[in-house]
C-alpha cells in the first residue's frame, strides 16, 4: 500500500499527462510490453525476472485514485503546464466506474524465472476501452523494474563465477550460497533501492547486510529471513585503540565474540604485519583454539585484491598451515577464512578467483563482499529495459504496431500481442502477432482491475532463479 501522501496521478512522466489528446480517435485499447532488448555484445544473455510484485503490492493495487489526488493533481498540472491539459474527467471516471482500481491487466513472467534476452517479460492493457490511456501511464513506474531485474541478474552472474571456481577449486558448491555479502546499502541512491536492490540479491545468496532488503523481503516476499550476517569490525572500532594497540583492538573482537564466525578488518595500518605478527604470533593460540564454526574472518581492504590476498594467504599458510582437499588445492584451517570486499565486480571477482587458483588455492579459502558493484553500478541500459506498444485496438479492430528505426534496428520493437512459450527444443521464445496458444503462454496475469490474482515467495523465486548444471560448465 503506498504511502498516504503519494498520489498516482502525480507518478508520472509530464508528457504522459496529455498523450490521451494524441491517440486516434476511438482508439479502445492500448496494448505494451517490457523486454530487455537482445544485443550483440552476449554479455547478460539472460535475465532473472524480480520485482514487480513489490510494485503491485504498493503502488498500484486497491483504490489508487480518490477526488483528493484528483483536484491536487488538477491543480498540480495545471500550475506545471501553464494550461489545462490534465484530463480530470477521465480520472473521475475511473473514480465512479472502478471507485479507484486501474482497469489495468498485467501479464507478467513468475517471479525469478531465468529468460533469455529479447523475450517479453510482461504486457499491459486496459480492461475497458474507455481508459486507453491509462496503459502508456503506469509505464513510468513500470519500467523502474529495470533496476530489481538487473542487480537479481548481475548478482546470479557473479553466482555463475563462484560456483564454477568453487566446483573446480574443491569439487563441491557447498557453502556458494554465502560467498557474496552485499555491502552496498551505503552506496545506493535511496531507502528504496536499497530495499529492492538488496532483495534482489537475495534471490540468489543468503548472505547480506543490506537490512532494507531483508525487510523487503519479509513484508513483500513472505521471508521471515532471507539471509544472514555475522559480527564484524569496521575501521572504526579498530582505529578508536589508537595505532599502537591494534592488537588490543583485535583481542577485544576475539573477546567479545568467543563463538560464532567474526570478521576482523586488518588494514588499517599493514595488512600483512597484522596477519604476521598479530594474527599469526600475537593472538596465534587465541585464533587456533576456536573452533570450526567460530571462525576468524579476516578482512583486507585495500591494495590490488588478488596481490593481497595471495600474500595474505601466504603468510597465513607460513603461521597456520594448510591442507589439500580431494581436488588437490590448498586449504587454510577451518577457523581461519578472508573475505574481501574492496574492489569487488563481475570482471575482477572472475580474474581474482582464477589467479588463486593459479597459486593453488581452493575458492573455500575467501568470501566477497560487494558493494556499488552490485547495487549501483548499473542503469537502465545494462539489460537494454524498454516499454513498448505493440497493439492496439481502434472501432474494435486491433492492428499490430511496433517501431522500427531506420536510425537504429536494434531498437526494433516486437508487434502485435505477445505471448512467452518453451518451443519444442526447449528455448523460451516470444510468440508475436497474437499467434501464441494460450495454453502455451507463460506469462501468468498477476494484476487485473486493482487486484493482484498471483503471488509469488522468496523460496518460489529462489527455486526458479537457482543455477542450472550448464551454469556450471567450467570451461566458459
Ligand atoms: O566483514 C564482514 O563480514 C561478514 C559480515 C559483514 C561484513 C562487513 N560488512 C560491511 C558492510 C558494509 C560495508 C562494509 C562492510
Amino acid at each position: 500500500m503506498a504511502a498516504q501522501d503519494f498520489n498516482f496521478l502525480l507518478a508520472t512522466d509530464s508528457y504522459k499527462i496529455t498523450h490521451y489528446k494524441q491517440y486516434p480517435p476511438n482508439v479502445g485499447k492500448v496494448y505494451s510490453y517490457f523486454e530487455c532488448r537482445r544485443r550483440k555484445d552476449g554479455q547478460f544473455s539472460e535475465v532473472v525476472f524480480f520485482g514487480l510484485q513489490y510494485l503491485l503490492k504498493k503502488y498500484l493495487a486497491g483504490p489508487v485514485v480518490t477526488e483528493e489526488k484528483i483536484q491536487e493533481a488538477k491543480l498540480f498540472y495545471q500550475m506545471h503546464f501553464r494550461q489545462s491539459v490534465f484530463d480530470e474527467e477521465g480520472w473521475r471516471k475511473v473514480l465512479e466506474k472502478y471507485d479507484g482500481r486501474l482497469p489495468i491487466r498485467i501479464k507478467a513472467v513468475p517471479e525469478g524465472k531465468i529468460i533469455p534476452r529479447g523475450n517479453v517479460l510482461f504486457t499491459v492493457e486496459n480492461t475497458d476501452p474507455e481508459f486507453f490511456w491509462l496503459t502508456n501511464y503506469i509505464e513510468t513506474m513500470l519500467v523502474q523494474m529495470w533496476y530489481p531485474i538487473t542487480v537479481a541478474t548481475i548478482s546470479r552472474e557473479f553466482k555463475k563465477i563462484l560456483a564454477k571456481h568453487l566446483k573446480a577449486t574443491s569439487g563441491s558448491l557447498e557453502g556458494l550460497d554465502f560467498k557474496l555479502h552485499d555491502f552496498g546499502y551505503r552506496g545506493v541512491s535511496s531507502q528504496e533501492s536499497a530495499g529492492l536492490g538488496g532483495a534482489a540479491h537475495l534471490v540468489n545468496f543468503c548472505s547480506t547486510d543490506t537490512v532494507a532488503g531483508l525487510l523487503m523481503a519479509q513484508r513483500y516476499y513472505n521471508c521471515p529471513m532471507a539471509g544472514f550476517s555475522i559480527p564484524a569490525a569496521e575501521h572504526s572500532t579498530i582505529i578508536s585503540w589508537g595505532r599502537n594497540r591494534e592488537k588490543e583492538a583485535f583481542e577485544c573482537l576475539l573477546d567479545q565474540f568467543p563463538s560464532g564466525p567474526v570478521s576482523v578488518v586488518s588494514d588499517s595500518y599493514d595488512i600483512f604485519k597484522a596477519c604476521k605478527h598479530i594474527w599469526g604470533d600475537k593472538l596465534k593460540e587465541r585464533v587456533m583454539e576456536r573452533s570450526e564454526d567460530s571462525t576468524l574472518v579476516i578482512r583486507p581492504d585495500s591494495g590490488d585484491p588478488a596481490e593481497t590476498l595471495l600474500e595474505v594467504l601466504k603468510i597465513l599458510e607460513e603461521c597456520f598451515g594448510s591442507s589439500l582437499n580431494s581436488m588437490g588445492y590448498k586449504v587454510l584451517p577451518s577457523y581461519l577464512r578472508i573475505i574481501q570486499g574492496d574492489g569487488i565486480d563481475l570482471k575482477s571477482i572472475d580474474e581474482i578467483l582464477s589467479k588463486l587458483r593459479d597459486e593453488g588455492w581452493s575458492t573455500e579459502n575467501v568470501f566477497f563482499g560487494c558493494g556499488s558493484g552490485l547495487l549501483q553500478k548499473l542503469n537502465r541500459d545494462t539489460l537494454h529495459c524498454a516499454f513498448k506498444c505493440s497493439y492496439v485496438e481502434t472501432n474494435g479492430k486491433g492492428m499490430d504496431v511496433y517501431k522500427l528505426p531506420v536510425t537504429d534496428p536494434s531498437k526494433a520493437s516486437k508487434r502485435g500481442r505477445l505471448s512467452l512459450r518453451r518451443n519444442s527444443d526447449g528455448f523460451i521464445e516470444t510468440v508475436e502477432r497474437g499467434a501464441g496458444k494460450p495454453e502455451e503462454d507463460l506469462l501468468v496475469t498477476v494484476f487485473e482491475n486493482g487486484a493482484i490474482l498471483q503471488e509469488y515467495t522468496l523460496d518460489e523465486i529462489r527455486k526458479a532463479a537457482k543455477l542450472w548444471e550448464e551454469d556450471l560448465d567450467p570451461s566458459q
